[in-house]
């Protein structure tokens, strides 16, 4: 599923208006459809206020699943509705859901229960068929209804704030369907009603002309305390800066009214590119995104104000994409498959064995910080490769014999306290050459000379590199442009602190736009790298982002970064290219820190290990 910027969305609207001839305002009307078939998806749910959220934060219940809130849209994506073990939180949105389907010829009745009338048809009550029994319809005839657009005995009263853009005029559409469906709707203008133009200002007309009640911000009184939810089309993706006057005022209103939000496009306050909130911003239970999943409601703290994020096709051809230069996608199964080739079953051969599945070099650990190297070199087994050597100072090997019987050992020298010093890369580029990874960084520690170490590493290393942790710290010390490369690839693994290091930064820069961020850095400096946290964000040499959402706030634990470096590592030694080894082995990262988490009498006791048993 592509991630895009409002500026692409835009260059997107703009070629399916020109190139197809699709009128604007057709587009208009999908997306308030869209909207509608959502908030009445909403009601038939009966979610509280928050309720929609609990799934997003996976915060709090045991096992709750950070993307168990997401939801793919019918055609914009190639990817929706996969069924790929681990992802049963995705599901398409619209066509076939039960809650909420465009076709909506499930046949089913408003509390869920089958009807007698076949697909496409809707029970009819009263009439020949008895009272309050379904009528009898001659065979082969069928009356269809439209599901998705009825609401039983609704008793629902939704305020649609609308500003004077193209997300006010979704809202407006919006609010004609919810009509429709039998929900009482009020029109709150954020500005005068006059003042809107174009699209927007023929949605103004057709709600007048249907005789929707409307109020304006600052002329009339807006009670919040009298509806059952909040349609926000205030602002989306034309927003600029923190939202100003009645706009602040709204959704400020809006948030402290206790009332479900529904979202048109983006929560209104969003930076719709990099995720960031302006002051104030909505906190939305559902935000409906169209088209095409922004850049920001994937990033937190965006992601957190979102709620549950239902993509939604209105009209503007998904391969567009492509063509528009949209170079971002949020990873999926279908993501790893299609895009990437990454055989996601991890298939082993009947003839295979532990040739067949590489071996990895890592260096790595010291006397403190020996658990690092130990996790990151399990974790490279369990990612399947077949053998891993772990380099270590010499004084540490009496400690970890036997800690791991798996794991070949392979003493590199170093100080007499059980650190590494600048004479041990000789033997680590002799281990590594006839090995076909090299990563270090775990538990490595600083030491003199250790810039000139990491260089000849560098420099040296003829097979894939992966550097963490300490080995990030030594690089962000160092001028490494001015390294020879030789033609291998490098991947880097920091987490935001490690990052702000590497790029002159300070950790709140890095968070503040980290898709932009990674893929600035990575195709300057030509390696692969795997921005840590939270949807870490894994960016390609050639300018290609990833944003994963698996994962779970359990795995905020010591040592689960090292079960990473190994993952990957022990990715690579199979076989995998750099890019394929880093976007997988952050999915299977997540995934297994997720089945960890969902094990645990409570997901605050996860801690690395268990990752690893997890794989
Ligand atoms: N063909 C299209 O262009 C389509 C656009 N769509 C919708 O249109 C939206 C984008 O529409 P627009 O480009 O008109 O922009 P918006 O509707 O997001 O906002 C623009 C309006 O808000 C005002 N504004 C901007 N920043 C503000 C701030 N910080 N405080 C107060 N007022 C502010 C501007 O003066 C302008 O009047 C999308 O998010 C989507 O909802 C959809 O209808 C689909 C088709
Ligand atoms: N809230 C979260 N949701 C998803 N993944 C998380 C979360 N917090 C941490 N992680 C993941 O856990 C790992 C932590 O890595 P890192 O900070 O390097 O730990 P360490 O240095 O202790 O090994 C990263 O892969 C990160 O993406
Ligand atoms: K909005």
């Amino acid at each position: 599923m592509d991630l895009v910027t409002a500026e692409q969305m835009r260059q997107l609207d703009r070629m399916t208006i020109e190139k197809l001839g699709i009128p604007a305002i057709a587009l208009m009307e999908n997306a308030g459809r869209a909207i509608a078939e959502e908030v009445i998806a909403l009601c038939r749910r009966g979610g509280s206020a928050h309720g929609e959220r609990a799934g997003r934060s996976g915060s709090g219940g045991v096992g709750g699943s950070g993307r168990s809130g997401w939801s793919g849209s019918g055609d914009g994506s190639e990817d929706g509705g996969s069924s790929e073990s681990g992802w049963s939180g995705w599901s398409r949105s619209g066509e076939s859901r039960e809650d909420g389907g465009a076709s909506g010829n499930s046949g089913e009745d408003g509390a869920g229960r089958r009807g007698e009338c076949g697909p496409g048809a809707e029970r009819i009550r009263g009439g020949n068929g008895g009272v309050g029994g379904p009528a009898v319809l001659p065979p082969g005839f069928a009356v269809s209804g439209d599901r998705a657009l009825t609401l039983d005995a609704s008793g629902e009263h939704w305020l649609i704030l609308a500003g004077k853009g193209n997300n006010g005029g979704d809202g407006l559409a919006a609010a004609r369907y919810l009509r429709e469906a039998g929900i009482a709707v009020t029109l709150v203008y954020a500005a005068a009603p006059e003042s809107l133009a174009g699209e927007a200002a023929v949605q103004r007309d057709a709600a007048a002309a249907m005789g929707l009640p409307a109020v304006v911000y600052g002329r009339d009184v807006i009670d919040f305390a009298a509806c059952s939810g909040i349609v926000d089309a205030l602002l989306g993706t034309g927003s600029a800066g923190a939202p100003r006057g009645a706009y602040a005022a709204l959704i400020a209103a809006a948030n402290s009214s206790g009332k479900r939000i529904v979202s048109a496009d983006i929560p209104s306050g969003l930076n719709a590119d990099t995720g960031e909130l302006h002051e104030p911003c909505i906190h939305a239970a559902v935000t409906v995104c169209l088209a095409f999943l922004k850049r920001g409601l994937v990033q937190y703290p965006g992601a957190g104000a979102a709620g549950q994020v239902v993509v939604r096709s209105i009209g503007i051809p998904a391969a567009s994409a492509r063509e528009a230069g949209v170079q971002a996608s949020l990873l999926t199964p279908e993501v790893l498959r299609t895009r990437l080739g990454v055989d996601v079953s991890r298939r082993r051969s009947p003839e295979g064995h532990k040739g067949t599945y590489g071996h990895v070099l890592l260096a790595a650990g010291s006397l403190a910080m020996s658990g690092a190297g130990l996790l990151a070199a399990r974790a490279a087994l369990r990612a399947g490769c077949g053998l891993v050597t772990w380099a270590l100072p010499d004084k540490l090997l009496p400690y970890v014999i036997g800690a791991a019987p798996e794991i070949m050992l392979a003493a590199a020298g170093g100080r007499e306290d059980g650190t590494w010093n600048a004479g041990t890369a000789a033997e680590v580029l002799r281990l590594g050459a006839v090995r076909d990874v090299t990563a270090t960084g775990p538990g490595l520690g600083r030491f003199e000379g250790d810039g000139e170490w990491l260089r000849m590493l560098w420099e040296g290393t003829q097979g894939p590199l992966v550097l963490d942790a300490d080995a990030l710290n030594i690089l962000a010390d160092c001028d490494y442009s001015a390294w020879s490369c030789p033609g291998r690839p490098v991947i880097l693994t920091p987490h935001p602190g490690e990052m702000a290091r590497l790029a002159g930064l300070t950790t709140a820069e890095v968070q503040r736009d980290r898709i932009g961020l990674a893929l600035a850095y990575a195709t300057q400096h030509g390696v692969v790298l795997v921005l840590k946290g939270a949807h870490s964000v894994i960016a390609t040499p050639d300018g290609e982002a990833y944003v994963n959402i698996t994962g779970h706030p359990g795995m905020g634990t010591g040592g689960a970064g090292d079960v990473l470096t190994g993952i990957i590592s022990g990715l690579l030694a199979q076989g995998l290219n750099a890019v394929q080894a880093a976007v997988f082995g952050v999915y299977l990262h997540g995934l297994a820190g997720e089945r960890a988490a969902g094990a645990r009498t409570h997901p605050a006791g996860l801690i690395a290990g268990d990752i690893i048993e997890a794989l």
